[in-house]
């Protein structure tokens, strides 16, 4: 059976957002390059989206870090499960997520990736539940501030599902 879902964030909404994030970014890092660390696999969709709206030199890399499972409340356990493929010394990396929700993912990232040697670490997030931080993190670049509702789409699962949808919605 499928479940219903309720728009929260049209797709129309979800592209204005990401056009002005990229000319944002563009604007802050005028004159330089910028590496874009896609956080999986949620990050995925809005990292390509963001990428195509950059108008400086783009470069990316991937990383994998487990901390929900299938289940929809954070256990508070991070681990790496794929590391990036290449340095980050000397860049302006920027880490790309789909969401912020406890801030433990982001917290434990820029800790481990601080230490190797980047230029400036920023971050960027497609929502933001600020309502559940748990872990204070300083975020530059947000989306949208959303409810503390459990949401799926533009990257984002309810048991691997719903990742696809170009919205963002909540399952009912
Ligand atoms: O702020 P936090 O409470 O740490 O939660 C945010 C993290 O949770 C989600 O990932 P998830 O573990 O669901 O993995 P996925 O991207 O592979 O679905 C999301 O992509 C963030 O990485
Ligand atoms: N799919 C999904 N993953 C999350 N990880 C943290 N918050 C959420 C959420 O609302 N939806």
């Amino acid at each position: 059976m499928s479940d219903n879902i309720k728009v929260l964030v049209t797709e129309e909404e979800v592209d204005r957002k990401i056009e002005e994030i990229g000319r944002k970014i563009s604007e802050d890092y005028a004159g330089k390059e910028v590496h874009l660390i896609c956080v999986l696999k949620g990050g995925v969709f809005f990292m390509c989206e963001l990428a195509k709206r950059i108008t400086v030199p783009v470069s990316m890399d991937f990383m994998s870090i487990s901390s929900y499972g299938n289940a929809t409340e954070s256990s508070g356990v991070v681990r790496i499960t794929k590391d990036l493929d290449d340095s980050l010394e000397g860049k302006e990396v920027i880490i790309v997520e789909d969401i912020i929700d406890s801030g433990r993912t982001l917290s434990y990232l820029v800790d481990i990736l601080q230490k190797r040697n980047p230029k400036s670490i920023t971050l960027c997030t497609l929502l933001d539940k600020p309502e559940r931080r748990v872990v204070e993190v300083d975020v530059q670049y947000v989306g949208f501030c959303i409810p503390d509702e459990f949401v799926v789409g533009y990257g984002l699962d309810y048991q691997q599902k719903y990742r696809n949808l170009p919205y963002i919605g909540v399952v009912q």
